[in-house]
């Protein structure tokens, strides 16, 4: 019984290791086990072998505890008999159970090909039969014949090793009935297993050993994980600060960028500048250069400067001295000059005969041809008896100078340019047109506007104002102040005035305490030129009155008189002079009767003839050097008043028509004027300051 213990106990451990364990059978096959024992038998075999072992295992010293197998421990063959049915799901637990030795599994699969090859078939009669064995008491006949069947197939079994019990035939095969060989075959591979056993669970120790270091490492590695994982969280942090400090490097970058750029327009702008700063230090060395040849030349002319300034020093005392001349010479000219007006007289009249219409001179005017002084008017008077001859009448008249009818104006200006000098000079001068309606007194006076047929105002002025800007040069400054005034019916009325008619002021002449005669309320304008003086004249024109009368068109009934006051400083000689240039144009002189006026024309003609008589009588009073001159009779003379008399140098024109019908008109106008050509006024004073 218990070589039966044993022997079961060895197979049973033979078969879980041969169930569990595949490399136990490599093992075997190493250690020739295999080929003894194991190799002999197929799973028939073992199968056999294991049954035995159920058979026999009633006083097993291993219980399904101790040994590695969990098959059910049969007590007997009557419980394995009953329990047959049991027997297929335990051996199907068995191979269940087999798995958990399956370190080796994958060894072990390689062998169950075999194993089910030898299962597989379930209609193999083997497999048949050993299934029958177990379930209804095996039979030896057929576990011979399965035996035999086995070994038959294995064809590495043709050399049985057999260890221990017979051995028949030279072959290591043991008989079929010698069970004991075999069972100490088995034995030894038990030991054998065991042995590996032992070394497998030794293995299974260092295995697990291993496992627990795994897990120690793991262990381990989890901490580290853990650390790992915690850096981790300190990297994101991290990398979310730099993912900030990335957006600041990329506006870092960007600002680069853009900063780049101004370097490089900076430097474009700098590379430019110093192109810039070489041409200018070129340019400045050019200019250096220059500069010092200017500075050479300046030095040279700084020599001739000095040598110009020594020049200039004694040009200036030369013209100093020439000026105090040329003042004394123009003092002396004045001197002169006033001689020879006075000598000429100091009043003065002129004697102009108009042209005829159709040109020529009549018989009744002539003319005398040694000089320009004498005019003749003759008239042929019929003998009131009709028995004598007409008798021819002489009326011969001189003056300081007559023009005929060919005379121009600028020969007649010439006479007269003197006088406006004079003025000039500081003398009062006065200068008028006398003579009946229609003899060419305005022509005279005014003229015309074209330049060759202008009159004796525009060219005056045109005078005084030429010689103002040459004594300008010898220091004089000159200011002029010009009034238009008519007189008409004894009335004042200012030619100048611009306002509106029906606000026309009253005019009054006043004398100053200085015995200056100025009118209230009159336009006095301060001009500069001769345009200036022209336009006024060209108002007075407009404002003038004039009256249609049966003789002229254009005659004029009332006196015009056109006044410009100079004032003349000469600062550096500390010389003032003022003085006054009156030039009339006075209304016709004609008798009333030719006229024919009547009503208002007829106390026009009474105003006229009055103050043109008045004018002759102060005259007269001035050359008889009467106590009282009767200025104030008329306006005319009193507004004449300073420039007749003995500060004064006056002109006449006596204006004659040349028509045979205005032979007594003109007779009357040569009388007038011989009278105030009789006159010698007296020594005019230059008014000086
Ligand atoms: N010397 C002259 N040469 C050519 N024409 C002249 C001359 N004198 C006067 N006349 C012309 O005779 C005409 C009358 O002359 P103006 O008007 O000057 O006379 P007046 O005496 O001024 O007359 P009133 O007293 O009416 O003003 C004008 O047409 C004028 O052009």
């Amino acid at each position: 019984m218990c070589e039966k213990a044993d022997f079961c106990h060895y197979y049973i451990q033979i078969c879980l290791a041969y169930s569990c364990s595949q490399p136990l059978k490599a093992q075997f096959k190493n250690n020739g086990l295999y080929t003894q024992s194991v190799a002999v038998h197929d799973d028939e075999t073992s199968f056999f072998f294991f049954f035995l072992c159920i058979c026999f295992n009633n006083n097993s010293p291993l219980s399904p505890q101790q040994s590695m197998s969990r098959l059910p421990v049969m007590s007997s063959k009557r419980v394995l008999a009953e329990n047959a049915q049991d027997l297929a799901p335990a051996q199907k637990r068995l191979r269940k159970d087999a798995d958990p030795v399956k370190p080796a599994a994958t060894v072990i699969g390689t062998k169950r090909p075999a194993l089910a090859a030898t299962r597989a078939p379930i209609s193999r009669p083997l497999r048949a039969v050993g299934a029958a064995t177990v379930a209804a008491a095996p039979s030896r006949g057929v576990i011979k014949q399965s035996v035999a069947s086995t070994t038959s197939k294995g064809g590495n079994m043709k050399q049985p090793v057999a260890s221990t019990g017979t051995k028949t035939g030279g072959t290591q095969k043991r008989n079929p009935w010698d069970l004991k060989g075999k069972v100490s075959d088995m034995e030894d591979k038990v030991r054998t297993y065991q042995i590996k056993v032992k070394t497998l669970n030794q293995q299974n120790e260092v295995l697990q050993d291993s496992v627990s270091q795994s897990h120690r490492k793991i262990v381990e590695v989890e901490k580290e994980l853990q650390i790992q994982r915690s850096q981790n969280g300190e990297y994101e942090m991290k990398l979310q600060v730099l993912a900030g400090v990335q957006d600041e490097l990329e506006k870092v970058l960007s600002d680069k960028n853009f900063l780049q750029k101004e370097l490089t327009n900076l430097e474009g702008k700098y590379r430019v500048m110093e192109t810039l700063r070489d041409s200018q230090e070129t340019e400045l060395q050019t200019l250096k250069m220059n500069l010092s040849v200017q500075e050479s030349t300046l030095a040279r002319v700084q020599v001739n400067l000095r040598d110009f300034e020594e020049e200039v020093r004694s040009l200036k005392e030369t013209v100093a001295q020439q000026k105090d001349e040329l003042y004394a010479g123009e003092m002396e000219r004045r001197r002169l000059h006033n001689t020879i007006q006075e000598l000429k007289g100091n009043i003065r009249v002129f004697c102009r005969v108009r042209p005829l219409v159709g040109g020529g001179l009549p018989k009744h005017v002539q003319l005398a041809t040694s000089d320009n002084k004498a005019i003749t008017l003759a008239k042929t008077e019929e003998s009131h008896t009709g028995k004598t001859a007409d008798t021819q009448k002489n009326y011969n008249f001189s003056f300081d100078r007559v023009f005929g009818p060919r005379a121009s104006q600028q020969e007649v200006f010439e006479e007269i340019s003197l006088l406006v000098q004079s003025a000039l000079d500081g003398y009062n001068v006065c200068c008028f047109a006398y003579g009946q309606t229609g003899s060419g007194k305005t022509y005279t006076m005014e003229g015309d506007e074209v330049d060759e047929t202008r009159g004796v105002i525009p060219r005056a002025v045109q005078q005084i104002f030429k010689a103002a800007g040459k004594l300008g040069e010898q220091g004089w400054e000159f200011t002029f102040t010009a009034s238009f005034v008519e007189i008409y019916n004894e009335t004042l009325r200012d030619l100048l005035y611009t306002g509106k008619s029906s606000k026309r002021p009253e005019h009054e002449i006043r004398k100053t305490t200085s015995n200056e005669v100025t009118i209230t309320n009159l336009t006095y304008e301060r001009v500069s030129n001769e345009d200036q003086v022209l336009g006024l004249i060209a108002l007075a024109n407009q404002n003038r009155s004039t009256a249609q009368t049966a003789q002229n068109d254009r005659s004029s009934r009332s006196h015009s008189v056109f006044q410009l006051d100079i004032e003349g400083v000469n600062a550096g000689r500390d010389v003032k002079c003022k003085s006054t240039l009156c030039l009339v144009d006075l209304a016709g002189s004609e008798r009333m009767v030719k006229s024919q006026s009547q009503g208002d024309r007829f106390k026009e003609m009474t105003a006229i003839n009055g103050s043109l008589s008045n004018l002759g009588i102060v005259i007269a009073a001035l050359a008889n050097k009467e106590s009282y001159v009767p200025y104030r009779n008329s306006k005319l003379t009193y507004l004449l008043q300073g420039c007749l008399g003995g500060n004064s140098k006056t002109l006449m024109f006596v204006n004659i028509a040349p028509e045979p019908d205005s032979f007594g008109e003109t007779l009357n106008s040569l009388r007038f004027a011989s009278k105030v050509n009789d006159c010698v006024i007296g020594t005019a004073t230059a008014n000086k300051k």
